[in-house]
């Protein structure tokens, strides 16, 4: 039978996105809330520093008051502000993150004074100006200020950025309940050892893997006998409680590639099957009840690959995220490439002093390849010949 033209990446990536509700909103305790999506834009509610503070430690002077010397008359530390005010000729001796007193306006580094009983003398070029290592109120930002746009992922430093904003929680939404199923007879669980033609079942658990850093409650099915009944089974246990399904295997063309048929066995529908992608080009896309279904293909490199372009984004578009496309950068190519055919190519490739280099064989079902690749190289449909050092689009591995 003759094929149907195949899905471009971009436009089945579209089309994903489109079928994929964001999940509801919680006000989460800042602890549980790193690596999700911001649903709203979030504000400061103090202002940071709260007052000039000192950023080093050392004396607090008045600037016109130099060369000095300074009578010493208090201390002001983190937490512990000087009450008074610095009057001419005066100095308090202060430390980093405290606040600067009264009256003086710049803080002399201690590496540049000397003391002898209770006066300060200079010891040094000193301040060069006034103000010198002093942070200003509101330095860092404003109460009020937009911190973090809606659709931004939680990162370290924007957890540390609310918590500091005054803020204990942050609007972000629920963890994306995800169940993963494998299918093959030939496969056995990790924990059976596989003999004669049988095979290690090994996509579950890299899949497993791939969405660690994300925040998804993950539903492990395991493996899924090669038959209608048994997928429309585990379908139907499956559609009510789930907002994405990801199987792999059984996408393709073959008599025991069951997974479309048991799919509209169970009440689903498919979306999209086989996309202009290598590896990963019988993929398909569809809906059963509420959950999105992404039936990734066998062949583990395929399975990989589409888990990069479509598992992980799709899950960041449910979670809320701006642009939830997986980011590219670009390499200068260590060797020549051929032009491309008419799908979108993701070739296995080591990075060795920032080139990268694609390796020979592209078969998709080779592990070793994949493990010792520290990019995908992008190849666009019908993308010419290109030389080394070209700058190429890749996706890194590490
Ligand atoms: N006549 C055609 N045959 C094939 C086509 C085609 O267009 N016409 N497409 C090929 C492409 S491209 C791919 S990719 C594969 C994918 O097929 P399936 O999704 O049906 O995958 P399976 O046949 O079930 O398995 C392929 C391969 O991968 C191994 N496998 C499967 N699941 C796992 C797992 N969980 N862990 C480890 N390894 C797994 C399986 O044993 C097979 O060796 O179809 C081509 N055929
Ligand atoms: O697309 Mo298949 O995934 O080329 O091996």
């Amino acid at each position: 039978m003759p094929e149907s033209p195949l899905l471009p990446v971009a436009e089945a990536q579209a089309r994903l996105f489109a079928m994929a509700a964001t999940v509801a909103v919680e006000n989460t305790p800042l602890r549980h809330a790193a690596g999700r999506w911001a649903a709203e834009p979030v504000h400061a509610r103090r202002t940071q520093p709260a007052a000039d503070l000192s950023a080093m430690d050392g004396y607090a002077i008045r600037h016109a008051d130099l060369p000095g010397p300074f009578r010493l008359i208090g201390e002001s530390a983190a937490g512990h502000p000087f009450a008074g005010n610095v009057g001419a000729g005066e100095t308090v001796r202060i430390s980093t993150g405290a606040a600067l007193p009264l009256g003086a306006d710049t803080v002399l580094v201690q590496e540049e004074a000397r003391r002898e009983g209770t006066l300060v003398h200079l010891d040094g070029d000193g301040p060069a100006h006034k103000r010198r290592n002093v942070r200003p109120r509101g330095l860092d930002f404003h109460d009020g200020d937009l911190l973090i746009d809606a659709g931004a992922r939680i990162t370290p430093a924007r957890l540390a950025l609310a918590a500091t904003a005054g803020l204990a929680a942050l609007p972000v939404r629920r963890p994306i309940r995800v169940a993963t199923l494998a299918t093959g007879d030939e496969l056995v669980p990790v924990d059976t050892p596989a003999t004669g033609l049988q095979l290690p079942e090994s996509n579950t658990l890299m899949l497993a893997a791939l969405l660690a850093d994300l925040p998804v409650e993950l539903i492990e099915c395991g493996i899924v006998a090669d038959s209608c009944d048994d997928l429309g089974l585990t379908f139907a246990s499956l559609s009510a409680a789930t907002d994405l399904i990801v199987t792999t295997g059984g996408a393709s063309v073959g008599d025991h590639d069951l997974v479309r048929p048991a799919l509209r066995a169970a009440g689903g529908s498919i979306d999209y099957w086989r996309i202009a992608l290598r590896p990963g080009k019988p993929m398909l896309a569809g809906r059963l009840g509420g959950a999105v279904v992404l039936g990734l293909p066998g062949n583990p490199v395929s399975a990989f690959v589409t888990a990069l372009l479509f598992v992980r984004p799709v899950i960041a578009a449910m979670a809320g995220a701006a642009d939830p496309r997986p980011r590219t950068v670009t390499a200068p190519l260590g060797e020549d490439l051929p032009a491309n055919g008419p799908r979108t190519d993701y070739l296995r490739a080591e990075l060795r002093d920032g080139r990268a280099f694609a390796s020979t064989i592209q078969d998709s079902s080779m592990l070793a390849t994949l493990a010792r690749a520290g990019c995908l190289i992008h190849r666009a449909p019908g993308a010419p010949a290109a030389r080394a050092g070209e700058s190429v689009g890749i996706l890194p591995l590490a």
